[in-house]
């Protein structure tokens, strides 16, 4: 059984992590913290986790309790994980880290888009970006990982197979992407509020989104070369779910692209490449760690048009953080992932 300290329980990616884990056989969480909730117990603040964490409180975030658990998810805001991340490891516990704090490699564009320096970039040579369709054999020997951002997850999955096989021209990327409101965390915000996002959708932080950097990241590797990227996201008046639409030009029209995303995939079981002529809907991944992919080609064009969803808060979070943990402990990938999307 692997023993599980979460710190920051309250959040929304905090308590999936718990619905998650609540059906895995083979994980038991040991720890939460909150500091706000310090004292109450998990199924008193979320009903819905009732008669599965019977005994287990929040407690007040201590190195010493966590050190003793075999890994620590962090769903915490960023530099929290910079800050305690160091000595769990010395501890001899393992991290991932739903937050941004070891996603980018250089330190110094991460203090630039996080406006803030870097907490822990000692760190950063032996984090992992927890990708498994990537960097799955890294993961499996990794001590600490980061797991990737919502829309980075479902733009570089939509991107990959024609990055990788050099079938896209890198230099004109664009990510149009919509995320609904549980993306923004559950703090209390004026721009979350019901009456503010209910019956409107808007584009936002078109100069620069911060995930703009790590997105360019993975897919440079993808591509072996920079890569030039337009990502705009947009707020969309739902709860949960990462739509993106993405645009590239194709240098070689003669390639059976439906074939080439199937192939890619082929052994990915979080990944669904859905049959040609798809068009993915974010509910059919809601609560499921599946990435749900259709690719196409208007009018025979040049142009391709990939249609990527996910859940943010599972494929998109928590889910993908589970199936980091399956991997770096040596069990089925699989394990308390199985859950469908919710229709309707
Ligand atoms: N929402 C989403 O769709 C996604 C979120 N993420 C990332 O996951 C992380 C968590 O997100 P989300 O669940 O939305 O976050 P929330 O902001 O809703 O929750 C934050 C949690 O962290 C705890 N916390 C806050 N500050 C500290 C601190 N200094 N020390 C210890 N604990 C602290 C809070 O509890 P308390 O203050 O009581 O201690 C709370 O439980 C963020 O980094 C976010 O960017 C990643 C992908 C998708
Ligand atoms: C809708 C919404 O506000 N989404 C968030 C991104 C989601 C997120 O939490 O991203 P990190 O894990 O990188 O912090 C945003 O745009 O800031």
């Amino acid at each position: 059984m692997v023993k599980v300290g979460i710190v920051g329980g309250t959040g929304y990616t905090g308590v999936e992590l718990l619905r998650l884990l609540a059906q895995h056989p083979q994980a038991e969480v040991v720890v939460i913290t909150s500091r706000s909730e310090a004292g109450l117990a998990v199924a008193d603040m979320y009903p819905n986790l009732r008669g599965h964490y019977d005994g287990l409180a929040f407690s007040v975030p201590d190195v010493k309790t966590l050190g003793a658990c075999d890994v620590v998810f962090f769903a915490t805001p960023h530099g929290v994980a910079h800050a305690l991340a160091g000595e769990l490891l010395a501890a001899g516990t393992k991290v991932i880290d739903l937050s941004a704090d070891f996603r980018l490699q250089d330190a110094d564009e991460w203090a630039k888009w996080y406006g803030q320096p870097h907490g822990a970039p000692q760190l950063l040579e032996e984090a992992v970006y927890g990708l498994p369709e990537v960097n799955r054999e890294q993961i499996k020997q990794a001590r600490l990982i980061a797991v990737p951002g919502c829309y980075p997850t479902a733009t570089q999955l939509g991107f990959l197979p024609l990055l990788e096989a050099g079938l896209a021209d890198a230099s004109r990327l664009i990510a149009d992407c919509k995320s609904g409101v549980s993306g923004a965390g559950r703090g209390a915000a004026v721009g979350s509020l019901y009456s503010e996002t209910s019956e409107s959708m808007k584009a936002y932080a078109v100069k620069g989104h911060r995930h703009l950097p790590e997105i360019r990241q993975g897919l440079r590797r993808a591509a072996g070369k920079d890569v030039g990227l337009t990502f705009v996201p947009h707020l969309t008046p739902m709860i949960r779910g990462i739509h993106s639409t993405l645009y590239a030009t194709v240098v070689d029209r003669s390639v059976d692209l439906q074939a080439l995303f199937e192939k890619r995939y082929a052994n990915e079981p979080f990944v669904d490449v859905m049959p040609a002529g798809s068009h993915p809907e974010t509910r059919s991944v809601r609560g499921a760690n599946v990435c749900r992919i259709a690719v196409h080609r208007p009018q025979d064009g040049d142009l391709v048009v990939v249609l990527s969803v996910i859940d943010n808060l599972v494929k998109g979070a928590s889910g993908q953080a589970v199936q980091n943990m399956n991997i770096l402990f040596g069990l089925d990938e699989k394990l308390g992932l199985s859950h469908a999307g919710m229709l309707p």
